[in-house]
């Protein structure tokens, strides 16, 4: 069996969204959630097979857990910058025609007013019957509206597919001596200020699956 120390560096939505993901899931951080995420998976797809695309969806947890990541690390925090067609008034302020407008999903996402314990990584707040949804305009990873991202349903799948893989098939635990530093660094997508580094070790029920590959 062979353990590896991985470097996880974010260059493209995906990989912010995964690595951010991960590192919330190393016992050391969040054991709870790692255990919760395996058991689920080993719950609905056994230890004798990878995970595929169509389990995605039946993957309640591990859909919580990205919609909880997104929320506190959107990867396009303030979206993408939008003009104003016409006047118009937005929360009471006049906007004229032509004016650049930005959102602060990250700031909205971590609104004390409207989220219970904002600061906290809790992935079960998702799992109210509705999920996402229930959570309406205070969660916006993606946008809202006619501009919205067109590839959210790809992102969460692939997002999915690669986290379910990653925490099915593999040990996670910090560096001897280290912390994971979820400090975010400058940048438009919000990348991760050090890249993570953590040892990860294949699960040795996986090892038959992992070698179909
Ligand atoms: C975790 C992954 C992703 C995140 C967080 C994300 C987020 C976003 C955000 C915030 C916007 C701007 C929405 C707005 O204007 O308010 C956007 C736009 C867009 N995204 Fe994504 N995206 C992701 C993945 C993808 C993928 C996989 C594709 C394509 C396969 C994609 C294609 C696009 C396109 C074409 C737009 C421009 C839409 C328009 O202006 O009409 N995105 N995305």
């Amino acid at each position: 069996m062979t353990s590896l120390a991985t470097r996880i560096t974010g260059s493209s939505n995906r990989h912010v969204g995964l690595h951010h993901g991960m590192g919330h899931v190393p016992p050391a951080i969040h054991p709870e959630v790692l255990h919760a995420a395996r058991a689920e998976l080993d719950a609905k797809i056994g230890q004798g097979r990878l995970a595929e695309e169509e389990d995605i969806p039946n993957l309640p947890y591990l859909n919580c857990i990205i919609n909880e990541t997104l929320r506190l690390y959107p990867a396009v925090p303030l979206l993408v910058p939008h003009e104003s067609s016409q006047d118009c008034t937005v929360g009471g302020y006049d906007v004229p025609r032509g004016t650049m407008l930005l959102a602060n999903a990250w700031a909205i996402h971590r609104d004390p007013n409207t989220w219970d314990e904002p600061e906290e990584f809790k992935p079960e707040r998702f799992q109210c019957e509705g999920g996402k949804k229930e959570a309406g305009l205070r969660m916006l990873p993606f946008g809202s509206g006619r501009r919205k991202c067109p590839g959210e349903g790809l992102a969460m799948r692939l997002n999915g597919l690669a986290l379910a893989t990653l925490i099915h098939c593999f040990e996670w635990e910090k560096l001897p001596g280290e912390e994971v530093d979820m400090t975010e660094g400058p940048g438009l997508t919000m990348p991760m200020a050090k890249p993570m580094e953590v040892v990860c070790t294949p699960r040795h029920t996986m090892l038959h699956a992992l070698s179909q590959l």
